[in-house]
């Protein structure tokens, strides 16, 4: 069964699909595993994830892994109708469609959750908020979660010390294989690719002004930089602004900042980042686009309040018109830009790779393991065998300790 947009968008949702999956060796092999093993036979998973091709290719390796699956998305804006399409002839449940409304967004959980699954892959938390509010009667027979986002890791941290929590977490964006290249090197590029291709705008000699420096900070940072911009940093935290300092940033308040940009991009996870008075100094035409949580970070209240009119001048591009005929640009409302925008396609599939590979691992370790309840990070050695598996489908060969260094490395007699 799925609620999706429109069934006769599969055809091209497969060739969508079948094209990710050359790019996704990992999750292919982990598939293939899963299809001899089958470690899910008899379990139901739900998942709130972007749904567009790469994770469709997700669901289709729990499949393979013999559960039943059920998926909706975790943004109003970033689902891929076709994708969906193309994930319900291949056997998935999907429920959602691009441009849902809040009521809408919050059924489609909720006919997730129908399914009663046993193992939980949210992106966000919301679908664990939902379960934990809404949804009690199922709190018995959930055996676990996966989550993929540090925003989702924050609120589900914050659950357990309120005591609120009451299944066990793997917090997946806490691997290596997930934060240091997803939040890092996917962020840094599917937010350009995002924005170019939405504005069709130089980036080139234009000064960006990047919020928040921790892992996509330092990828969006790097891009900016690569592309030609001047990059300014602003932080909350003195060794993160220190280190964006030394990587070669300006680093300055957000209250100056804005006054410099031409593009200013949000990544902290935090709520009002750019609000009230941050919108009265900036440049006519500057341009605002988020590529971290939900749509708080850019207070779109404050900016309405200061401006005359609004107008979508383009698709995922809102023209605000501020009282004095200053113009200020919000791109997809807010929401994180790289998955939200029109033309936004997510992380490259190499890097959901290494993500999926995470959850998938992760989602059969909960099967495996009668874990405690709270937010934890999955054993390194699922880490390693990815970053093992990722460096093999790549030709790469690396040095192994030799018994000699072993010792010396634990040892403390040996000196100058
Ligand atoms: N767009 C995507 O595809 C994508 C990918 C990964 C993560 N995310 C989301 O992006 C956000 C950032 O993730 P991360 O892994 O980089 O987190 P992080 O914790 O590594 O970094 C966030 C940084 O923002 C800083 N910060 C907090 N409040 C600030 C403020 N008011 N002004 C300036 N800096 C501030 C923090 O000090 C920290 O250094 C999260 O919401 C995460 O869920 C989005
Ligand atoms: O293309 C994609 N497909 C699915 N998930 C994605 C894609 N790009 C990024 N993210 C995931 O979205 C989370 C924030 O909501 C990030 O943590 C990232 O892992
Ligand atoms: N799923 C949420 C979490 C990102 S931090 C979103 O799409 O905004």
């Amino acid at each position: 069964m799925s609620d999706i947009k429109d069934k006769s968008l599969a055809k091209e949702g497969v060739r969508k699909i079948n094209w990710v999956q050359k790019h996704m060796p990992v999750l292919e092999q982990i598939k293939k595993q899963f299809e001899e093993e089958k470690p899910f036979e008899g379990l139901t998973i739900g998942s709130c994830l972007h749904l567009e091709p790469k994770t469709i290719n997700l669901g289709l390796t729990l499949l393979a892994g013999g559960a039943e699956v059920a998926m909706c998305g975790c943004n109003p804006l970033s689902t891929h109708d076709d994708a969906t399409a193309g994930g319900d002839a291949l056997g998935l449940n999907i429920y959602g469609w691009r441009e849902q409304n809040d009521e809408e967004y919050y059924t489609s959980i909720n006919q997730v959750l129908d399914y009663k699954p046993d193992i939980i892959i949210d992106d966000g938390a919301d679908m664990i908020l939902v379960i934990h509010q809404e949804r009690k009667e199922l709190l018995k027979s959930i055996k676990g979660a996966c989550e993929e986002t540090t925003t989702g890791v924050h609120r589900l941290e914050a659950m357990h010390a309120d005591n609120a929590l009451k299944f066990p977490v793997i917090a997946v964006n806490d691997a290596y294989t997930k934060h240091l290249f997803d939040n890092r090197y996917g962020t840094g590029q599917s937010t350009f690719d995002a924005i170019m291709g939405t504005t069709n705008m130089l980036i080139a000699g234009k000064t960006v002004v990047v919020s928040g420096y921790g892992w996509c900070g330092r990828g969006v940072s790097s891009r900016a930089a690569g592309l030609g911009a001047n990059v300014i940093v602003t932080e909350v935290d003195p060794i993160r602004a220190l280190e964006a300092r030394m990587d070669g940033y300006r680093v300055m308040k957000i209250s100056e900042a804005v006054k410099h940009a031409d593009l200013i991009i949000t990544v902290t996870g935090n709520i009002n980042v750019i609000n009230g008075d941050d919108f009265k100094y900036m440049k006519d035409g500057c341009m605002l686009a988020n590529s971290g949580h939900f749509n708080v970070e850019i207070n779109r209240q404050d900016l309405e309040k200061l401006s005359k009119s609004v107008e979508e001048v383009r698709d995922s591009i809102e023209e605000f018109t501020l009282k004095d005929g200053r113009k200020i640009y919000l791109l997809a409302d807010g929401r994180l830009v790289n998955l939200a925008a029109v033309r936004g396609q997510g992380h490259p599939a190499e890097i959901m790779d290494m993500s999926f590979a995470g959850q998938a691992l992760s989602a059969k370790y909960i099967k495996e393991n009668d874990l405690s309840i709270g937010v934890s990070k999955a054993p390194d050695a699922l880490d390693y065998q990815i970053a093992n598996m990722k460096l093999k489908s790549m030709d790469i060969e690396i040095d192994s300790l030799s018994n000699r260094q072993k010792i010396y490395m634990s040892e403390w007699q040996e000196g100058t």
